[in-house]
């Protein structure tokens, strides 16, 4: 069975890459990335300027997942986008690299934006609508004026791929509303989904919580949200134009993780959680394990079976 994924026009040797956020802050974690199993990779969403983030703990592994508010740690727009160029330098051929930006305003993302328009880059940009864990910030992904109002800025300059990652959506009518504003743009992709946001993970001998920011607040990961990410993705993947693909983030820990979400439509597949907790072996094993599921069922390719998800 091959894995092999056709997406923007080029064939990755498997669907499979990081979340943006985990194993993505600085180049030694970049290049493990680049020298794993994974097909590429995604930086951390930068702001322009270098941001320390939130007090430590911060991110905190449990049984069925993760918690976390980061509060936007990063380099800063600079060291990334040099890092993605010169890599294009360095491996010209190389499978085109993702780049994640998260500005705190409006117009921080359309300064990073314009520089990245301006620039080398040839790969693919993630603009981060929903970056859940910096205080006194609604998500844009939730105020859907300003989705619309910051997509419609956005293409009024950039000429480049562009994916949009967006929070979980719990209602159908906000699945019909965010469709519908993102069926106006030229994006190649939207990315569900990030964290589910603001829950709360206690420590019962500690009778505590277990990260320092907001009382313990943070978005969850894992296998809490895969329910959640999968109905994200087929939402999506049933309501958008076939010119905007699917990349399914969320709960993916296991081969058969990632066959549910390919099942509901997605193209791409990020791992988080499971990348933080495994380290980048994590790849093998979840290749390894889909491959099995494949040839169980007598599929040789992965477009056999995207989005054919049945109903009962
Ligand atoms: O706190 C963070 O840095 C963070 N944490 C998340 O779970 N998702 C995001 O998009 C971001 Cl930007």
């Amino acid at each position: 069975a091959s894995l092999a994924t056709t997406f923007l026009n080029h064939t990755y040797e498997n669907p499979f890459m990081n979340a943006s956020g985990v194993h993505c802050k600085d180049t030694k974690e970049l290049n493990e990335l680049d020298n794993s199993k994974s097909s590429t990779f995604i930086t951390k969403s930068s702001t322009s300027l270098k941001r320390e983030g939130n007090p430590e703990p911060r991110y905190f592994s449990v049984p069925l997942g993760s918690i976390n508010s980061m509060g936007l740690p990063n380099e800063g727009f600079n060291y990334y986008l040099k890092y993605v160029i010169d890599r294009q330098q360095r491996m010209p051929k190389g499978n085109p690299a993702f780049f994640s930006v998260a500005g705190m305003s409006v117009d921080e993302n359309l300064k990073m934006l314009k520089a990245v328009q301006d620039s080398d880059f040839n790969g693919v940009t993630e603009l981060n609508l929903s970056c859940p864990n910096v205080p006194g910030k609604p998500q844009v992904a939730y105020d859907f004026d300003l989705l619309g109002e910051i997509l419609q800025k956005v293409f009024e300059f950039f000429t480049k791929p562009l994916g949009v990652k967006l929070p979980p959506y719990f209602d159908f009518a906000h699945f019909d509303t965010a469709a519908s504003i993102l069926n106006r743009f030229p994006l190649v992709y939207v990315n569900c989904i990030n964290s589910i946001g603001n829950g709360l993970y206690i420590d019962i001998e500690k009778e505590s919580v277990v990260i320092k920011p907001k009382n313990g607040f943070g978005g969850l990961g894992g296998e809490y949200i895969k329910p959640t990410a999968l109905a994200n993705v087929r939402a999506f993947y049933t309501r958008l134009n076939p010119s905007i693909k699917i990349i399914g983030t969320g709960g993916i820990r296991t081969g058969g993780d990632a066959f549910e979400h390919l099942l509901c439509g997605a193209t791409m597949l990020q791992v988080g959680t499971e990348l933080y907790k495994e380290g980048v072996s994590v790849f093998d094993r979840i290749e390894r394990e889909l491959k099995e599921i494949m040839e169980k069922k007598g599929y040789t390719s992965i477009e056999q079976f995207r989005g054919k998800l049945r109903t009962l």
